[in-house]
């Protein structure tokens, strides 16, 4: 067995005795996003390697320590595990080194993307996060964007409210809107400046939490097996299965959520075709009725007119033959000359 990993299950005892002012930060995100560049730009230093690179750079969890102010910052890096497709060996293997390192739970996960860069890998790497730590992890996750010097002095918030990236505004959303920059290639008083937005950040989320850090059932694991009577190896692999059921749990509710909102959208259609049809029936219905109203109108008109014109027709030639009459009358009793 790897002795880092002796080292790391041992050191969760340590983990229970840690300093109060401790701040354990877990970077997560796809590859090639700034995580590495993001560490060192908190702990100021070169802990992490961070490189151009066409290929994965980081290879395994690794930890890094500095200090804020009065904290002491614990950082852990973490290589390309959100982006691999299945859920394979070496995914375990990482996800396990990953909560040994960060026991007994991760005051903040920084969720790293590149600013304007949120794609289909970045989402799938979201998922990841959720599917090993839990969906309650995001209560304690900030979106962190890299490349900050591209906003060209513009507001982040500005950006995220012109953003149409509708996946990106979900995922902002179900962090609490907690966001951040960094351009990683700042230096001295800028990049100082940008570390302190972030602890701020961080003290908000922990002042919200009442101090406390993430846990989940796995990290209550290898705080209680260390009380344990089994050995070492033992535990480690009891952890490693319990970490694999974990995993599979998590991803078929993930599944599920995602079902149920698939179905809760087709409903929704349904119900939005259905109200559609219904006003229209309605409309088809009312005009019918009105034209059927005009109609029966102007046939009473039409009938009316009808009438007129014959009583028209019946009493003129009566009263012409009136009117001849009396003419003929008077015609008759005119003496002739
Ligand atoms: N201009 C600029 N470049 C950045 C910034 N952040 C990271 N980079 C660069 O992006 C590249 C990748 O950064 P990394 O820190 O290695 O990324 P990563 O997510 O750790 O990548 P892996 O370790 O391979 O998983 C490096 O060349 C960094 O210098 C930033 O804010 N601005």
């Amino acid at each position: 067995m790897d002795q880092n990993e002796h080292n790391h299950w041992g050191s969760h005892a340590k983990g229970q005795c840690t300093s109060r002012s401790e701040l354990r930060i877990i970077l997560v995100g796809k590859t090639g996003a700034g995580k590495s560049a993001a560490g060192n730009s908190i702990l100021r230093k070169q802990a992490f390697e961070s490189k151009l690179s066409s290929r994965t750079l980081t290879k395994t969890c690794s930890k890094s320590q500095g200090s804020w102010e009065d904290r002491e910052i614990v950082i852990i890096d973490t290589p390309d595990m959100f982006s691999w497709k299945d859920h394979c060996e070496a995914l375990y293997t990482e996800a396990q080194r990953c909560y040994l390192l960060s026991v007994p739970g991760p005051h903040v996960l920084l969720l790293v993307t590149q600013l304007g860069r949120y794609t289909s890998q970045d989402q799938e790497a979201a998922q990841r996060v959720k599917e090993i730590f839990g969906e309650d992890a995001m209560g304690h996750t900030i979106v962190l964007f890299t490349h900050k010097e591209d906003l060209s002095g513009g507001s982040l918030i500005d950006y995220m409210r012109n953003s149409d990236n509708k996946a990106l505004s979900k995922l902002v959303a179900a962090c609490g809107g907690r966001i951040c920059a960094f351009n990683n290639r700042a230096e001295g008083r800028n990049q100082d400046d940008q570390v302190k937005e972030l602890m701020d950040l961080i003290e908000d989320l922990l002042m919200e939490k009442n101090g406390d850090h993430y846990t989940n059932g796995l990290y209550s694991l290898i705080l209680r097996s260390k009380c344990g009577s089994v050995g070492s190896d033992q535990k480690l692999k009891e952890f490693k299965e319990s970490l694999i059921k974990y995993m599979e749990t998590q991803r078929s509710y993930i599944a599920l959520a995602e079902a149920n909102s698939l179905k809760r959208a087709l409903i929704k259609t349904q119900l939005c075709v259905l109200f559609c049809i219904q006003l229209c029936l309605r409309l088809l219905i009312l005009s019918l009725c009105i034209l059927h109203s005009m109609c029966t109108l102007f046939c009473c008109l039409l009938f009316s007119m009808c009438n007129l014109l014959c009583s028209l027709l019946f009493i003129i030639p009566k009263k012409l033959m009136i009117f001849s009459r009396t003419v003929i009358r008077l015609e008759r009793r005119t003496p002739r000359l």
